[in-house]
Formats: structure tokens, sequence, C-alpha cells
């Protein structure tokens, strides 16, 4: 569906000389993505995937593709990046940024289990604890501020019931933002929209995470209930399912013990992970982008979690383990 430039072999054979993988052997378009060109590529090397970027520019993507890399260094299932003979992550092809990543096996796991949702736990702290040392900063650009901007957006076309349970979310936020609870919570660089389409599992084996350009600066128990409101949801509802919620909570406080503050903030952050997906995905309802080429994601999911998550108790940060 989405090979918005293409590049052909006898392209990538000259392009990928200043990259230490040997000669290229074969180019496959990904049919999967929404938002760049990706390919499969096989060189003498082995496998790699090739991304050439739609809308992230030179300046924008060295965040992601060093996070990456810094990531995938320490231990952590990440695509690896692969550096030019000048240590570039980042060079042109076809005059737009285009970079090679290391190929993951296995495919997303759509349907699962506490042993995925455990994995995915475990491999999501250490991604924040070995993300601690990355020098670079920028932050999460889809939190409060993009809420603030967003909102006015698609106010307009939305039911009074509606605009009502924005508006008093996004206010609710806002006062949360300024406690001393927010403010202690432990940060750093997360991934934000870890939904199952974006970790790869090999049977019950997690292969790594990947799609890191939503990531940025934020609190870790943000990406926290933004993974837990995808994968351990019952999908049709939005209802918490406990035994993978368990799962994937018992799994991550082994790695990275969640602090008292956490606990705190954990409706709240489960709230606000809710509120994150309803308003990007009403914005890309109402505000369709020219390239969008798929059908949008249905913003009701989100508004039924936010709605769910607003009025019900929720499984505690931690339990005895
Ligand atoms: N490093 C990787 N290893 C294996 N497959 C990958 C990798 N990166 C992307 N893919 C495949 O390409 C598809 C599209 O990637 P994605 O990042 O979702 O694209 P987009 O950013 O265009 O939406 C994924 O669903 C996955 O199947
Ligand atoms: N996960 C988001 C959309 C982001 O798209 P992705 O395919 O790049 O993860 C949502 O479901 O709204």
């Amino acid at each position: 569906m989405a090979v918005f430039t293409s590049v052909t072999l006898d392209d990538l054979s000259s392009w990928i000389k200043q990259f230490p993988l040997g000669k290229a052997l074969a180019i496959k378009g990904i049919a999967s993505g929404i938002e760049n060109s990706n390919f499969f590529i096989t060189t003498e090397t082995g496998e790699y995937v090739l991304t050439i970027f739609e809308n992230l520019t030179f300046e924008q993507l060295p965040f992601y593709l060093k996070l990456m890399r810094h990531l995938a260094d320490r231990g952590v299932l990440v695509p690896a990046p692969v550096a030019n003979i000048d240590g570039e992550l980042v060079t042109a092809l076809h005059g737009k940024p285009a970079s090679i990543v290391s190929k993951l096996e296995g495919a997303s796991q759509m349907h699962p289990e506490p042993v995925h949702c455990a994995a995915v736990g475990a491999m999501l702290a250490l991604m924040h604890l070995a993300g601690k040392d990355f020098p670079l900063y920028q932050e999460n650009l889809r939190s409060l501020n993009w809420w603030h901007e967003t909102t006015p957006k698609v106010l307009p076309f939305l039911s009074d019931e509606l605009r009502h349970l924005l508006c008093a979310e996004v206010h609710y936020q806002d006062a949360f933002d300024s406690t001393p609870i927010y403010r202690a919570l432990p940060r750093g660089p997360v991934h934000a929209d870890l939904f199952r389409n974006n970790v790869m599992f090999d049977g019950e084996k997690l292969t790594g995470f990947f799609d890191f350009y939503f990531a940025g600066c934020d609190a870790w128990i943000f990406d926290v209930a933004v993974t837990v409101n995808d994968w351990c949801i019952d999908t049709a509802t939005g209802e918490l399912d406990v035994a993978r919620v368990r799962a994937l909570l018992n799994a991550y406080h082994l790695v990275r013990p969640f602090t008292p503050e956490e606990s705190v903030a954990w409706k709240p952050m489960l709230r606000a992970a809710a509120l994150r997906f309803w308003l990007s995905r009403l914005y890309d309802y109402y505000q369709p982008r020219d390239a969008e080429m798929l059908t949008p994601h249905d913003p009701a999911h989100f508004e039924r979690i936010l709605r769910l998550r607003e009025s019900l108790p929720v499984p505690p940060l931690t339990s005895d383990l």
C-alpha cells in the first residue's frame, strides 16, 4: 500500500557503497507502513530495513536514530541503525532522509497472552533504564502542549457531550501536571507508542521494539500506561484484562521497581495515555493529512477507554509478587 518513494536495486547498489554492508542483493517494498517508505533489503552481510522518511527532516531524525543506536548498544532489543563511512545514521536517498537498521525477526502479536505482556513489561523497563544516560533531549512532542494546541482544532467537530469530556480531561491533566507527585515521577526517553503493531515476537520470544518516531522525554509511567492501554485490554470494549495487566506490571517492576509517586500517578497516567490517542485520532479523523492513504484509526476506541479509566478503579501498579 505505502511505498511513496520507489527505490530500485540499481539505486540501492550505488547508494549502499557508503555503508559497510557489502553489495546489495535484493530489495522489496513493505506494504504495511503509513508514514514512510520502508523496504526489506538483503546485502552480502545480512538482512536490513531501509526507510525513506517522508515527513521527518534531517534535523529531526538524529534524536530518534541515535536513541535506537544507544539502546541497541546497551542490549535493548530494538533495530540497530547502521552508520555510513562518515559515521552518519541519516543520509539522503532520492533527496529525502534515509536510514538502514537491522531487521527484527518475527511478527507482531496482535492477540497477546500474559506471557507476551510479561516480555513487553520486562523489555520496557530495561529500555527505560538503558535510556537514563542518553545525552540528547527532546520533549514528548505529543504531550500537554500538543494537547492544548490540538484541542481547539477538533472541538468544532464534536458534540457538546464530547467537547465537555475532552475539555474536562485536558483541564484535569493540566492540574495533575502541576502537582508535586507529577514532578517527582522518574523520567527519560520513552517510546510513547508501544502498541502491539510496534513490537515483534517470534512465538513467545520478544525480538524487538520498533517505530520510535513518537519517542521523546517524558515520565516513564506514562509510557507504561500507553503500553497497558493497548496490550492489556479487551479490544472490543477497552476494559483492562487483569491477568495481562498483572503480567506486564509485575515483569516491569522486577526490572525497575515502581516508586510510590508512580503508584499515585498510575490512574491519572492511564487517563493521559487514553487522552493522547483519542486526541490524535480525532485530529487525524477530522483533519486528514494530504498524504494519508489509509482509513484513519477509530477515535471512539480511545474515547471509550478514557471514559472507563475515569470511571472505574484500575488494578494497582504493584501487588504482592
Ligand atoms: N526493523 C524492522 N525489522 C523488521 N520489520 C520491520 C522493521 N521496521 C519496520 N518493519 C516492518 O515494516 C512495517 C512498517 O513499519 P512502520 O514503522 O510501522 O512504518 P510507518 O512508520 O511507515 O508506519 C512494520 O509493520 C513491520 O512489519
Ligand atoms: N498507535 C497510534 C497511531 C500511530 O501509528 P503507528 O502505526 O506509527 O504506531 C494509534 O493507534 O492511534
